[in-house]
């Protein structure tokens, strides 16, 4: 790094991420691309607490428009020239499409305010699809891996996961998610705390946490992060929902963590939190709240500057630039 055309430590976050990329790859001179992104979508029990400011049925009709190229997924994949595949892993009504990969577990899960969102068979079986999913885009190349999300109500789930995990009150992780009015705040805390106290997850067993209070997107989105890990593949996680799903990943497998690389910070309250359990520094602050993988693609080619720069730039010696004097 030193070596290069440049005072040491001039090109600041940009020269720490590529040697963590470098460790992440055991690959001196590594690359990010193609990268390759990943929306799980699936539904959520606990929407008909009226916790969203969407109904439930935009979950389906986002999944339409992905495979239209609609979204803003689709317009920033195109952007940075990423391999771009849908998931169902648990949307609550039938969609149809050739490009669509339908791992449908269940319709949705059950409202963890009453009952389990889901059996402990469905979140290893949607760990397992995430996986398998990484594991296949992989095995086809991807060099940096991209996960999103789409799932009305995941806000809430999210919230849940996170006060089970780190302890802390729940008015302090909850947010305004696809943005519901100020009055309907205290409303959504509730819900949360109330299945808090009728479920109580375990926080230290990510299974019991994706059974009672999970959401099928996470778990796979977990299952997926996994996979990057163990092939020493990067992972640029993106908002609030997508770092819940990397702190199950990392309570499963702590060595996970060590390829991950925050993308961006969330307006989601809660975002905060979730990053710090992580251990991370978002590289990006732009106020976004989408998910979809959204903002990881945005922050993608500071990753590209960060390799490119370690593999392109000409060094003091080649270049015939005078060194450092003092
Ligand atoms: O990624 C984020 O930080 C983020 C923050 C707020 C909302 N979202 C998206 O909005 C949906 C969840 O919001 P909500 O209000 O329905 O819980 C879901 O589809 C997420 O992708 C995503
Ligand atoms: C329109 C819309 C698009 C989204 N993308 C991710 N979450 C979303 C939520 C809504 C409501």
């Amino acid at each position: 790094m030193n070596t290069l055309t440049k005072p040491p430590g001039s090109l600041g976050r940009l020269e720490e991420l590529a040697i963590t990329i470098a460790e992440m790859t055991s690959d001196e001179f590594p690359t990010v691309t193609p990268p390759g992104v990943i929306v799980f979508a699936a539904d959520h029990g606990v929407t008909t607490e009226g916790v969203s400011a969407f109904p439930q049925e935009v979950t389906a009709q986002m999944v339409k428009n992905f495979l239209t190229g609609g979204a803003a997924i689709n317009v920033f994949s195109k952007q940075i020239s990423a391999q771009l595949k849908i998931v169902d892993i648990g949307v609550a009504t039938d969609i149809e499409g050739e490009d669509l990969i339908s791992k449908k577990i269940r319709n949705g899960t059950a409202n963890f305010c009453q009952e389990d969102a889901m059996t402990k068979e469905e979140a290893e079986k949607a760990i397992d699809i995430g996986f398998t999913q990484a594991e296949e885009f992989i095995k086809k190349g991807v060099k940096c891996l991209i996960l999103g999300e789409m799932g009305i109500g995941n806000t809430t789930t999210s919230s849940a996961i996170l006060a089970a995990i780190s302890g802390k009150d729940v008015q302090s992780l909850v947010g305004f998610g696809t943005g519901i009015p100020k009055e309907k705040i205290v409303h959504k805390q509730q819900v949360i705390e109330r299945a808090l106290k009728a479920r109580k997850p375990d926080p230290s067993d990510p299974i019991d946490i994706l059974v009672k209070i999970g959401g099928l997107e996470i778990a796979a989105m977990a299952g997926a992060m996994l996979a990057a890990a163990s092939r020493r593949v990067p992972i640029l996680v993106d908002g609030f929902i997508c770092t819940v799903a990397a702190l199950i990943a990392k309570l499963i497998d702590s060595r996970a963590a060590n390829y991950m690389i925050v993308s961006h910070r969330s307006v989601e309250p809660g975002h905060k939190t979730a990053v710090q359990l992580l251990e991370k520094e978002p590289l990006i602050d732009l106020g976004l709240r989408l998910g979809e993988g959204s903002g990881a693609a945005v922050a993608h080619p500071i990753l590209q500057s960060a390799t490119l720069m370690l593999k392109e730039m000409a060094t003091f010696t080649s270049a015939g630039v005078s060194d450092k004097k003092y």
